[in-house]
Protein backbone atom coordinates (compact mmCIF):
# COMPACT_ATOMS: atom_id res chain seq x y z
CA UNK A 1 0.00 0.00 0.00
CA UNK A 2 0.91 3.79 0.74
CA UNK A 3 4.73 5.02 0.44
CA UNK A 4 6.40 4.87 3.29
CA UNK A 5 6.54 3.82 6.80
CA UNK A 6 8.79 4.44 9.75
CA UNK A 7 6.68 1.86 10.96
CA UNK A 8 8.24 -1.21 12.70
CA UNK A 9 6.64 -4.77 12.52
CA UNK A 10 5.58 -5.99 15.87
CA UNK A 11 5.20 -9.51 14.47
CA UNK A 12 7.79 -11.09 12.19
CA UNK A 13 7.73 -10.56 8.68
CA UNK A 14 6.24 -13.45 6.99
CA UNK A 15 8.57 -16.34 5.83
CA UNK A 16 6.70 -16.80 2.33
CA UNK A 17 6.57 -14.95 -0.46
CA UNK A 18 2.81 -14.23 -1.84
CA UNK A 19 4.79 -15.54 -5.06
CA UNK A 20 5.44 -18.45 -3.71
CA UNK A 21 1.61 -18.88 -1.83
CA UNK A 22 0.21 -18.22 -5.29
CA UNK A 23 1.60 -21.12 -6.86
CA UNK A 24 -0.93 -23.07 -4.40
CA UNK A 25 -3.59 -22.40 -6.90
CA UNK A 26 -6.73 -23.68 -4.75
CA UNK A 27 -6.73 -22.18 -1.58
CA UNK A 28 -5.88 -18.78 -0.34
CA UNK A 29 -4.44 -18.71 3.39
CA UNK A 30 -6.77 -17.32 6.10
CA UNK A 31 -4.76 -14.41 6.50
CA UNK A 32 -5.85 -12.63 3.43
CA UNK A 33 -9.00 -12.72 3.16
CA UNK A 34 -11.43 -9.88 4.05
CA UNK A 35 -13.41 -9.84 7.12
CA UNK A 36 -15.49 -7.63 5.05
CA UNK A 37 -16.67 -7.32 1.47
CA UNK A 38 -15.01 -5.95 -1.25
CA UNK A 39 -18.35 -4.02 -2.97
CA UNK A 40 -18.99 -6.43 -5.49
CA UNK A 41 -17.20 -8.14 -8.20
CA UNK A 42 -14.05 -6.37 -9.87
CA UNK A 43 -14.86 -6.54 -13.37
CA UNK A 44 -18.36 -5.19 -12.55
CA UNK A 45 -17.85 -2.02 -11.45
CA UNK A 46 -17.42 1.13 -13.50
CA UNK A 47 -14.38 2.98 -15.06
CA UNK A 48 -13.32 6.20 -13.57
CA UNK A 49 -12.98 8.78 -16.39
CA UNK A 50 -9.63 9.90 -15.47
CA UNK A 51 -8.66 13.22 -17.15
CA UNK A 52 -6.09 12.66 -19.91
CA UNK A 53 -3.32 15.73 -19.51
CA UNK A 54 -0.69 16.69 -22.32
CA UNK A 55 2.27 17.54 -20.08
CA UNK A 56 4.06 19.31 -23.06
CA UNK A 57 1.23 21.55 -22.99
CA UNK A 58 1.60 22.55 -19.15
CA UNK A 59 4.96 24.03 -19.71
CA UNK A 60 4.43 25.95 -22.45
CA UNK A 61 3.06 29.31 -23.32
CA UNK A 62 0.76 28.49 -26.10
CA UNK A 63 -2.58 29.43 -26.27
CA UNK A 64 -4.01 25.58 -25.06
CA UNK A 65 -1.65 25.71 -22.03
CA UNK A 66 -4.39 27.89 -19.77
CA UNK A 67 -7.32 25.35 -21.68
CA UNK A 68 -5.04 22.66 -19.80
CA UNK A 69 -4.15 24.06 -16.68
CA UNK A 70 -8.05 24.60 -16.18
CA UNK A 71 -8.44 20.67 -17.21
CA UNK A 72 -5.42 19.77 -14.74
CA UNK A 73 -7.45 22.15 -11.81
CA UNK A 74 -10.87 19.93 -12.10
CA UNK A 75 -9.25 16.67 -12.35
CA UNK A 76 -7.41 17.20 -9.32
CA UNK A 77 -9.92 18.80 -7.08
CA UNK A 78 -12.50 15.95 -8.44
CA UNK A 79 -10.94 12.34 -8.49
CA UNK A 80 -7.65 13.48 -7.54
CA UNK A 81 -5.85 11.42 -10.64
CA UNK A 82 -4.38 12.65 -13.69
CA UNK A 83 -3.63 10.03 -16.67
CA UNK A 84 0.02 12.42 -17.68
CA UNK A 85 1.00 11.89 -21.56
CA UNK A 86 3.26 13.44 -23.05
CA UNK A 87 5.76 13.37 -20.17
CA UNK A 88 8.89 13.36 -21.72
CA UNK A 89 9.94 10.01 -20.61
CA UNK A 90 10.35 8.01 -23.75
CA UNK A 91 8.25 4.73 -23.96
CA UNK A 92 11.93 2.63 -24.83
CA UNK A 93 12.96 3.83 -21.46
CA UNK A 94 9.01 3.17 -19.54
CA UNK A 95 10.01 -0.85 -21.36
CA UNK A 96 13.32 -0.81 -19.73
CA UNK A 97 11.41 0.23 -16.38
CA UNK A 98 8.98 -2.85 -16.67
CA UNK A 99 11.68 -5.29 -17.90
CA UNK A 100 14.15 -4.52 -14.92
CA UNK A 101 10.89 -4.99 -12.95
CA UNK A 102 9.76 -8.85 -14.40
CA UNK A 103 13.41 -9.70 -14.18
CA UNK A 104 14.11 -8.76 -10.64
CA UNK A 105 10.90 -11.20 -9.73
CA UNK A 106 11.56 -13.72 -12.00
CA UNK A 107 14.51 -14.03 -10.21
CA UNK A 108 15.25 -17.57 -7.95
CA UNK A 109 13.38 -16.90 -4.46
CA UNK A 110 16.87 -17.18 -2.84
CA UNK A 111 18.64 -14.45 -5.21
CA UNK A 112 15.57 -12.06 -4.58
CA UNK A 113 15.67 -12.97 -0.62
CA UNK A 114 19.31 -11.59 -0.67
CA UNK A 115 17.56 -8.29 -0.65
CA UNK A 116 15.38 -8.86 1.75
CA UNK A 117 13.82 -6.19 4.31
CA UNK A 118 14.63 -6.53 8.05
CA UNK A 119 12.39 -7.37 10.44
CA UNK A 120 12.21 -3.52 11.57
CA UNK A 121 12.34 -1.96 7.99
CA UNK A 122 11.01 -0.54 4.82
CA UNK A 123 13.34 -0.70 2.83
CA UNK A 124 13.73 -3.84 0.45
CA UNK A 125 12.32 -7.20 -0.45
CA UNK A 126 9.10 -8.28 1.04
CA UNK A 127 5.23 -8.17 1.58
CA UNK A 128 2.99 -6.42 3.64
CA UNK A 129 4.95 -5.30 7.32
CA UNK A 130 2.98 -7.20 9.98
CA UNK A 131 1.68 -5.31 12.51
CA UNK A 132 -0.92 -7.33 14.53
CA UNK A 133 -2.13 -10.92 14.95
CA UNK A 134 -5.81 -10.38 13.36
CA UNK A 135 -4.62 -8.23 10.58
CA UNK A 136 -5.85 -8.84 6.95
CA UNK A 137 -3.13 -9.21 5.02
CA UNK A 138 -2.30 -7.61 1.17
CA UNK A 139 -2.01 -9.92 -1.63
CA UNK A 140 1.69 -8.41 -3.22
CA UNK A 141 4.99 -8.95 -2.62
CA UNK A 142 7.19 -5.41 -3.03
CA UNK A 143 10.80 -4.34 -3.67
CA UNK A 144 10.92 -0.56 -1.55
CA UNK A 145 13.84 1.31 -2.12
CA UNK A 146 14.53 5.03 -1.00
CA UNK A 147 16.43 6.62 -3.77
CA UNK A 148 16.45 10.36 -2.73
CA UNK A 149 18.25 12.14 -0.29
CA UNK A 150 21.34 9.52 -1.27
CA UNK A 151 22.19 9.28 1.87
CA UNK A 152 19.21 7.69 2.95
CA UNK A 153 20.03 4.80 0.05
CA UNK A 154 20.69 1.12 1.57
CA UNK A 155 22.67 -0.12 -0.69
CA UNK A 156 22.79 -3.57 0.45
CA UNK A 157 19.35 -4.33 -0.51
CA UNK A 158 19.58 -2.65 -3.70
CA UNK A 159 19.44 -5.39 -6.55
CA UNK A 160 22.70 -6.08 -8.47
CA UNK A 161 20.25 -8.40 -10.59
CA UNK A 162 19.49 -7.47 -12.99
CA UNK A 163 22.60 -5.54 -14.06
CA UNK A 164 20.51 -2.31 -15.38
CA UNK A 165 18.51 -2.48 -12.33
CA UNK A 166 19.85 0.54 -10.00
CA UNK A 167 21.29 2.85 -13.37
CA UNK A 168 17.72 2.68 -14.00
CA UNK A 169 15.87 3.09 -10.64
CA UNK A 170 18.22 6.28 -10.44
CA UNK A 171 17.38 7.73 -14.01
CA UNK A 172 13.77 7.02 -13.43
CA UNK A 173 13.92 9.44 -10.11
CA UNK A 174 15.53 11.71 -11.78
CA UNK A 175 13.01 11.71 -15.22
CA UNK A 176 10.06 11.66 -12.47
CA UNK A 177 11.97 14.71 -10.48
CA UNK A 178 11.37 16.83 -13.54
CA UNK A 179 8.47 15.66 -13.97
CA UNK A 180 7.33 17.05 -10.44
CA UNK A 181 8.27 20.08 -10.79
CA UNK A 182 6.50 20.61 -14.35
CA UNK A 183 3.42 19.44 -12.33
CA UNK A 184 3.90 21.02 -9.09
CA UNK A 185 4.53 24.60 -10.76
CA UNK A 186 1.14 23.73 -13.10
CA UNK A 187 -0.69 23.33 -9.96
CA UNK A 188 0.05 26.13 -8.34
CA UNK A 189 -0.56 27.92 -11.27
CA UNK A 190 -3.79 26.65 -11.80
CA UNK A 191 -4.85 28.20 -8.33
CA UNK A 192 -3.28 31.54 -9.20
CA UNK A 193 -0.18 30.92 -6.79
CA UNK A 194 3.26 31.90 -7.09
CA UNK A 195 4.31 28.66 -8.99
CA UNK A 196 7.45 27.56 -6.74
CA UNK A 197 5.01 27.67 -3.45
CA UNK A 198 4.46 23.89 -3.59
CA UNK A 199 7.55 23.44 -4.36
CA UNK A 200 9.40 25.45 -0.95
CA UNK A 201 7.12 23.21 1.40
CA UNK A 202 9.00 20.03 0.04
CA UNK A 203 11.84 21.51 1.80
CA UNK A 204 15.93 21.65 1.29
CA UNK A 205 16.06 17.71 0.43
CA UNK A 206 12.86 16.20 -1.17
CA UNK A 207 12.29 12.52 -0.51
CA UNK A 208 11.60 10.15 -3.23
CA UNK A 209 11.28 6.46 -2.96
CA UNK A 210 9.87 3.39 -5.56
CA UNK A 211 7.78 0.68 -4.89
CA UNK A 212 8.05 -2.43 -7.24
CA UNK A 213 4.57 -4.41 -7.04
CA UNK A 214 4.36 -7.33 -7.73
CA UNK A 215 0.87 -9.10 -7.94
CA UNK A 216 0.77 -12.40 -8.64
CA UNK A 217 -2.96 -13.99 -9.53
CA UNK A 218 -4.46 -14.89 -6.72
CA UNK A 219 -7.46 -18.24 -6.22
CA UNK A 220 -9.94 -16.35 -4.20
CA UNK A 221 -9.96 -12.58 -6.21
CA UNK A 222 -13.90 -11.56 -4.96
CA UNK A 223 -12.08 -12.03 -0.89
CA UNK A 224 -8.75 -10.73 -1.50
CA UNK A 225 -7.22 -7.45 -2.02
CA UNK A 226 -3.96 -6.65 -2.98
CA UNK A 227 -3.71 -3.41 -1.38
CA UNK A 228 -6.26 -2.44 1.10
CA UNK A 229 -7.56 0.96 0.36
CA UNK A 230 -5.71 4.00 1.63
CA UNK A 231 -4.83 7.61 0.40
CA UNK A 232 -0.61 8.22 -0.21
CA UNK A 233 1.07 9.90 2.12
CA UNK A 234 3.15 11.51 -0.34
CA UNK A 235 3.35 15.40 -2.13
CA UNK A 236 2.47 13.37 -5.47
CA UNK A 237 2.45 9.84 -6.52
CA UNK A 238 3.39 9.00 -9.65
CA UNK A 239 2.48 5.05 -10.79
CA UNK A 240 3.56 3.18 -14.19
CA UNK A 241 0.78 0.97 -14.80
CA UNK A 242 1.38 -3.03 -15.73
CA UNK A 243 0.58 -2.42 -19.68
CA UNK A 244 -1.85 -4.84 -19.99
CA UNK A 245 -3.49 -6.06 -16.49
CA UNK A 246 -6.16 -3.41 -14.25
CA UNK A 247 -6.10 -3.60 -10.61
CA UNK A 248 -6.43 -0.06 -9.39
CA UNK A 249 -9.70 1.17 -8.35
CA UNK A 250 -10.54 4.68 -6.88
CA UNK A 251 -13.05 5.55 -4.62
CA UNK A 252 -14.82 8.43 -5.50
CA UNK A 253 -18.34 10.00 -4.26
CA UNK A 254 -18.88 6.66 -1.71
CA UNK A 255 -18.33 4.35 -5.23
CA UNK A 256 -15.39 2.19 -5.99
CA UNK A 257 -14.24 2.29 -9.85
CA UNK A 258 -11.82 1.06 -11.70
CA UNK A 259 -8.57 2.88 -13.09
CA UNK A 260 -8.27 2.01 -16.90
CA UNK A 261 -5.25 1.61 -18.39
CA UNK A 262 -4.33 4.36 -21.30
CA UNK A 263 -1.17 3.59 -23.19
CA UNK A 264 1.73 5.19 -22.18
CA UNK A 265 0.51 7.18 -19.28
CA UNK A 266 1.63 7.48 -16.27
CA UNK A 267 -0.97 8.13 -13.70
CA UNK A 268 -0.35 10.74 -10.69
CA UNK A 269 -2.41 11.19 -7.53
CA UNK A 270 -2.16 13.89 -5.15
CA UNK A 271 -0.86 12.51 -1.38
CA UNK A 272 -2.42 13.78 1.84
CA UNK A 273 0.67 16.45 1.97
CA UNK A 274 -0.52 17.80 -1.03
CA UNK A 275 -3.94 18.20 0.12
CA UNK A 276 -3.02 20.03 2.89
CA UNK A 277 -0.91 22.30 1.23
CA UNK A 278 -3.86 23.56 -1.38
CA UNK A 279 -5.89 23.60 1.71
CA UNK A 280 -8.13 20.75 0.50
CA UNK A 281 -8.90 22.04 -3.20
CA UNK A 282 -7.40 19.43 -4.29
CA UNK A 283 -7.89 15.49 -3.44
CA UNK A 284 -5.87 13.15 -1.85
CA UNK A 285 -7.89 9.95 -3.25
CA UNK A 286 -8.83 6.74 -1.47
CA UNK A 287 -7.75 3.58 -3.57
CA UNK A 288 -6.76 0.23 -3.19
CA UNK A 289 -5.46 -2.75 -6.03
CA UNK A 290 -7.83 -5.89 -6.81
CA UNK A 291 -6.81 -9.09 -7.32
CA UNK A 292 -6.99 -11.00 -10.24
CA UNK A 293 -7.38 -14.61 -10.86
CA UNK A 294 -5.74 -15.36 -14.38
CA UNK A 295 -3.04 -12.83 -14.02
CA UNK A 296 0.02 -11.26 -12.64
CA UNK A 297 0.27 -7.64 -12.07
CA UNK A 298 3.21 -5.44 -11.48
CA UNK A 299 3.22 -1.71 -11.25
CA UNK A 300 6.22 0.86 -10.44
CA UNK A 301 5.17 3.59 -7.90
CA UNK A 302 7.50 6.47 -7.05
CA UNK A 303 6.43 8.71 -4.53
CA UNK A 304 7.43 12.37 -3.75
CA UNK A 305 7.22 13.69 -0.55
CA UNK A 306 8.41 16.71 1.60
CA UNK A 307 11.55 16.66 3.66
CA UNK A 308 10.22 14.98 6.94
CA UNK A 309 11.86 18.49 8.75
CA UNK A 310 9.87 20.66 6.43
CA UNK A 311 6.48 22.48 7.94
CA UNK A 312 3.54 21.56 5.81
CA UNK A 313 0.70 23.58 5.80
CA UNK A 314 -2.32 25.23 4.05
CA UNK A 315 -0.39 27.74 1.50
CA UNK A 316 -1.28 31.58 2.70
CA UNK A 317 -2.36 32.50 -1.11
CA UNK A 318 -5.62 30.49 -0.50
CA UNK A 319 -6.58 31.63 2.99
CA UNK A 320 -8.52 34.46 3.58
CA UNK A 321 -11.95 35.42 5.32
CA UNK A 322 -14.19 33.13 2.71
CA UNK A 323 -11.50 30.29 2.81
CA UNK A 324 -10.33 29.82 6.28
CA UNK A 325 -7.48 27.32 6.86
CA UNK A 326 -8.88 23.97 6.81
CA UNK A 327 -5.69 22.20 7.91
CA UNK A 328 -3.03 22.35 10.98
CA UNK A 329 0.20 22.51 10.33
CA UNK A 330 2.57 18.89 11.00
CA UNK A 331 5.91 18.21 10.76
CA UNK A 332 6.78 14.78 9.65
CA UNK A 333 3.38 13.72 8.13
CA UNK A 334 4.88 10.11 7.14
CA UNK A 335 6.53 9.19 10.20
CA UNK A 336 2.97 9.66 11.81
CA UNK A 337 0.58 8.40 9.06
CA UNK A 338 1.12 4.68 10.36
CA UNK A 339 -0.19 4.90 13.51
CA UNK A 340 -3.59 6.38 12.35
CA UNK A 341 -3.35 4.34 9.23
CA UNK A 342 -3.17 0.63 11.55
CA UNK A 343 -6.53 2.30 12.78
CA UNK A 344 -8.42 2.50 9.76
CA UNK A 345 -8.24 6.08 10.28
CA UNK A 346 -6.66 8.91 8.12
CA UNK A 347 -3.98 11.79 9.50
CA UNK A 348 -4.86 13.88 6.83
CA UNK A 349 -8.28 13.83 8.60
CA UNK A 350 -7.43 14.00 11.73
CA UNK A 351 -5.27 17.66 10.66
CA UNK A 352 -8.82 19.04 9.97
CA UNK A 353 -9.64 21.92 11.97
O1 LIG B 1 -0.20 -0.77 -8.01
C1 LIG B 1 -1.13 0.04 -8.00
O2 LIG B 1 -1.99 0.06 -8.88
C2 LIG B 1 -1.24 1.06 -6.89
C3 LIG B 1 -0.18 0.96 -5.83
C4 LIG B 1 -0.39 1.92 -4.71
O3 LIG B 1 -1.44 2.47 -4.51
C5 LIG B 1 0.73 2.21 -3.78
O4 LIG B 1 1.80 1.57 -3.91
O5 LIG B 1 0.57 3.13 -2.92
FE1 LIG C 1 -1.21 4.15 -3.16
Amino acid sequence: MAAVASATSTVPSLAKAVQELATNTSTTPERYILKESTGGKASELPYLDIPILDLSLLNSSSPEAEEELKRLRLAFSSCGYIQAINHGIDTSFIDEVHDVTRNFFSLPMEEKKKYARDADDIDGYGNDTVFSKNQTLDWNDRLYLNVKPENKRKMKVWPENPKNFRQVLVDLTDKLEKVNEILSKAMAKSLGLEEDCFLKQYGENIVSLTRFNLYPPCPTPDLVLSAKAHGDPSGLTYLIPDKEVEGLQVLKDDQWYKVPIVPNAINVNIGDQLEIMCNGIFKSPIHRVATNRERERMTIAVFFTPDPTSEIKPVEGLIDEKNPKLYRSIVDYTGNYFELFQKGERLVNALKI
